[in-house]
């Protein structure tokens, strides 16, 4: 539970919201029923369940979108009818509300809902005690929503931005380990529930530390962006590449065939001998070890399998392509 909270900003406030409500609420519910007003009672009363409904499904379901926008709805709803029914003391209740609401959904949806809010008081117009207490409320709370757009939007951009970073590799523009983690382990419990196949292949280049040293740093990473310019021309929009690190890379292929595997793997590696090329003119060439995902089996085993046969491919005097399959045919 503690670790949901942590990691998924939406449930939490989805949580935090459902038990301000229950704090804040439920006293006003009593008290206006204890008051004799039946009517803003169970409107408080109705707005509360709703939000406890919407937590349990957020809990239970993981659709925090879903939950979250039917929250925006509860509270631009429940604020509106609190302001209705007790006009300028339920007047407050549309602040929180109209700043949680940017919590809870996408801004735009969030500024979509308040000035429904705000449209819907201003033509019923019982709310207010006089067109000057309406204006002054309104204006307010569009200059309150448009601030809260601006900074979700703001924070939006933020967390897409650190997102890339946090995921992508910037020399050469493609997704790095820590996204390569995620796709292995939904590779294999795709494989578990429907059976689908995948190849994972580990690409290493050959004698990279002498290009290094012979031609400098900036040549080396020239040669990796070149290096991922040819594996990308030659993999299918459905195949995802990733930097495992240094000058080795991963491909992660779905739906393949060993037969159409190699030859896929053979035009790959012919490319590579043609097109990358160092300063000096030599071919720069690439040893690959690959393995097909196997019934059972977990993405550490299957990456291990896939870097042994690199292991092998290197040994074998490299430029060349191994199959962990058929190593291990060789084997047993
Ligand atoms: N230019 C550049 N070099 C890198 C980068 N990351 C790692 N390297 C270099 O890659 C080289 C890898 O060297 P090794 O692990 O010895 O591998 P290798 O020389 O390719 O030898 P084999 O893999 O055995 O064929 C090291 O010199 C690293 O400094 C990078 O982002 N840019």
């Amino acid at each position: 539970m503690y670790y949901r909270l942590r990691h998924n900003f939406r449930l939490s406030i989805i949580t935090l919201l459902g038990a301000s409500a229950v704090l804040g609420i439920t006293p006003f519910a009593v008290y206006r029923f204890w008051q004799g007003n039946v009517s803003a009672g169970i409107a408080d009363s109705g707005i509360l369940l709703s939000i406890c409904v919407a937590v349990v499904y957020a809990w239970r379901s993981g659709d925090t979108d879903r939950a979250g926008f039917v929250l925006a709805l509860v509270a631009g709803g429940g604020g509106v009818t609190v302001a209705t029914l007790l006009g300028e003391v339920g007047l407050f209740w549309l602040f929180p509300s109209l700043i949680t609401n940017f919590f809870l959904t996408s801004a735009l949806v969030a500024v979509l809902v308040n000035l429904g809010a705000l449209a819907f008081l201003m033509v019923q117009g019982v709310a207010f005690s006089s067109q000057e207490q309406m204006w002054s409320f309104v204006t307010t709370a569009v200059v309150v929503s448009c601030c809260a757009y601006v900074f979700a939007l703001r924070n939006d951009s933020q967390r897409e931005r650190l997102e890339h970073l946090a995921t992508m590799d910037p020399l050469t523009g493609v997704h790095n380990r820590r996204s390569m983690d995620q796709e292995l382990a939904a590779a294999v419990l795709a494989k578990q529930r429907n059976g689908a196949s995948y190849a994972l292949v580990v690409l290493d280049l050959d004698h990279f530390k002498r290009i290094n040293d012979d031609f400098g740093h900036s040549v080396g990473d020239q040669i990796l962006i070149a290096f991922v310019d040819v594996l990308i021309t030659h993999i299918r929009k459905s195949d995802q590449l990733f930097r495992f690190g240094g000058e080795e890379f991963v491909l992660l292929m779905p739906g393949v065939d060993h037969n159409g595997l190699e030859v896929v793997m053979a035009n790959l590696q012919r490319s590579l001998r043609r097109s990358l090329k160092s300063p000096a003119g030599c071919p720069v060439t690439a040893s690959l070890g690959i393995a097909l995902l196997q019934e059972g089996e977990d993405a550490d085993h299957w990456m291990a399998r896939a870097d042994e046969a690199l292991y092998q491919a290197k040994s074998n005097g490299r430029d060349c392509i191994i199959y962990a399959d058929a190593l291990a045919e060789a084997v047993g």
